[in-house]
């Protein structure tokens, strides 16, 4: 007899008849039951106010100008969820865009345009110059069918390469290839160096699919943090000795990774170890990167393709290799991916998860960006997807100009973590405040691996909490008018991840054509980086200029006034302020006299004599 038990007090976990029969149902196909539904109807979103760019008419073609047909009772709810549903059986996923309060005449509207965006999405696949600003090919969807590339030259590049990817993996985890120096005898770990798009991907697979005992471990450097650089080396201690490190570099030359590799290098010295035995390189042929991993004879080195973006390269050697080591199977991922690409050409749109994806995002933000994604996946192995989403979406979707020049500061805004983590932190807003937003669940019908699943109450798995709080959340954002997608995969697998990557790829390509911008490029990007160089080469004059002060006898002390003037640089007098400050916060040989809080009476000159050569 089933008996009242606490809330935190388990049931017993004997199966009985109907567990069992529940157990052998819940195998099967899943039978998709309708959430219990929202009350009132879907109300056309309202057009947030935008600033409307100088030379710009305001929003002229917003889809919630046209009138919508909102649901208003539970059965024809059920019946748009059900007429929209997308299923793919291959991969077992749905799509449920039923939450969108489009109506039929939008997706009618719409409908040349996405014929167009298709069509563009098909030259590019066969090798179009579909990122005219930097004259390239886009060829992410070859990297799961090769056959797809446009000449046999890049097809033959793209075999050798995962054929390499995987006999480099099975050599390092058999321990065919050793480490020289560790008591393992074999690799134990990786220490993955790379920012954006060469950490992002294999991040994000590396928490959703690697086993609980990976044949090797990753860790990540993906900033110039010297603190965070310090903790994960002290994090590995003696076993830097069985590190395989893999350094991650689309160009070669990002300055954040070349300071994790220079850290790391000297990591290795310190410890009398030879770096060259332990390290990768990843990047395009000829880059810095490569030529010193060439030069210094590294382990192995493995090509970045001019073709491939940094933000769709998670299936390219930078995602693969990283995850081959991790024990996951790569090939299926890539199968995944590609089982979703076909879906994604389909040309009736209702057929077309991305293209379904794309015109849901144009209607919820207006075409315009007005309303925020918030991705929330129910499944903590999912927890970076949306922080994966974050780059593939902002850096393809953010841009001023569109393809015709005409500014027009276009993107979509992404976050979210996981659910229901996230419903104890700010799913209020989300219910109740600002109306900004429109939210992806992510769910995952497998709660976990068969077997060891157990009724915590009678009745009631830990997972059906989870369920019941993502139908909860779900039904209370939709009564009170707030949209939303729900993805939904079988379980978290190399498949399903490929699949929902893929989809993700294509529905931001297939939107770009819509808005009619540039998905491959970052030019904004360029800003930060040129004026982060420009910073550092100022901190090097005004270090020599210090310098020679200090060196006079006696000593001369200088005011930012006089530093900036030496420097032939009075404008730049609040960043020679900030400069100072940080050095001397650094023990960096700066003596900075006065009070830090009134920067005018700072004096400064340099503790000793140092013969920068600078
Ligand atoms: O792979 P890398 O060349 O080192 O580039 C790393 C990252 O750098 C920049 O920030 C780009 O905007 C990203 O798209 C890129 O992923």
């Amino acid at each position: 007899m089933a008996s009242t038990q606490g809330i935190y007090s388990s049931s017993s976990n004997v199966k009985t008849r109907r567990s069992l029969l529940a157990a052998k149902l819940s195998r099967r196909e899943p039978s998709f039951v309708p959430v219990s539904p929202a009350c009132r109807p879907v109300r056309p979103a309202k057009s947030v106010a935008r600033d409307t760019p100088p030379g710009l008419s305001p929003i002229s073609n917003s889809p919630h100008s046209m009138a919508t047909t909102p649901e208003k009772d539970p059965i024809s709810l059920w019946n748009r969820y059900v007429h929209w549903l997308y299923q793919n059986k291959d991969l077992g996923l749905y799509l449920d865009v039923s939450r969108i309060g489009f109506s039929d005449g939008f997706f009618e509207k719409m409908d040349s345009k996405m014929q167009r965006a298709l069509a563009a999405m098909q030259e590019l696949e066969k090798g179009a110059i579909a990122n005219p600003d930097e004259g390239r090919m886009v060829g992410h969807y070859w990297l799961r069918n090769p056959s797809l590339a446009p000449n046999s030259s890049l097809r033959l590049q793209i075999e050798k390469t995962l054929d390499s990817v995987c006999e480099f993996a099975n050599k390092i985890i058999s321990a065919e290839i050793k480490p020289p120096s560790s008591p393992h005898g074999r690799f134990t770990q990786i220490l993955s160096i790379g920012i954006g798009g060469s950490a992002l991907g294999p991040q994000f697979v590396a928490e959703a699919l690697a086993p609980d005992n990976p044949p090797l471990k990753v860790r990540f450097i993906d900033n110039t943090d010297p603190a965070g650089i310090d903790h994960q080396i002290a994090q590995l201690g003696p076993e830097l000795a069985s590190t395989l490190v893999i350094v991650i570099s689309k160009s070669g030359g990002t300055p954040e990774t070349r300071n994790g590799l220079l850290e790391v290098q000297k990591a290795f010295r310190d410890a009398g170890l030879e770096f060259s035995k332990q390290g990768v390189a990843i990047t395009q042929e000829n880059s810095l990167l490569d030529n010193t991993a060439r030069i210094e004879r590294w382990l192995a080195r493995f090509p970045m393709f001019d073709w491939v973006g940094g933000r769709t390269s998670v299936m390219s050697a930078v995602g693969l290799l990283p995850a081959a080591l991790q024990g996951i199977d790569i090939r299926e991922m890539l199968f995944g991916a590609s089982l979703m690409d076909e879906a994604n050409r389909k040309i009736v749109v209702k057929n077309n998860p991305a293209a379904l994806l794309a015109l849901c995002w144009y209607w919820a933000t207006d075409g315009v960006g007005s309303k925020d994604m918030v991705v929330l996946p129910y499944k903590d192995s999912l927890l970076l997807f949306s922080r994966y989403l974050q780059q593939l979406v902002m850096e393809s979707l953010g841009k001023e100009l569109d393809l015709d020049g005409n500014r027009v500061n276009q993107g979509i805004t992404v976050y979210g973590n996981k659910g229901s983590t996230d419903q104890h932190a700010y799913i209020q807003q989300l219910r109740e405040g600002v109306h900004n937003f429109f939210v992806t669940f992510i769910e995952v019908l497998r709660d976990r691996p068969p077997g060891h699943d157990w009724e915590l109450e009678p009745g009631v798995t830990c997972g059906d909490y989870l369920f019941g709080m993502l139908q909860g959340t779900r039904s209370a954002l939709y009564s009170n008018d707030r949209e939303s997608i729900t993805v939904t995969v079988q379980e978290v697998n190399p498949r399903s991840v490929g699949a929902l990557i893929a989809l993700y790829e294509r529905a931001v390509g297939l939107y770009a054509y819509l808005v009619n911008i540039n998905a491959y490029h970052q030019p904004g990007v360029e800003a930060g980086k040129k004026a982060a160089g420009e910073i550092l080469a100022l901190q090097k004059r005004v270090l020599a200029i210090l310098n020679e002060a200090s060196c006079k006898e006696p000593v001369e002390s200088l005011t930012l006034n006089e530093i900036a003037d030496r420097c032939q640089e009075p404008g730049q007098i609040e960043m020679i302020y900030k400069i100072i400050a940080h050095m001397a916060a650094n023990d960096r040989a700066i003596i900075a006299e006065g009070d830090c809080g009134s920067p005018r009476s700072i004096k400064v000159f340099l503790g000793e004599c140092i013969a920068y050569d600078l």
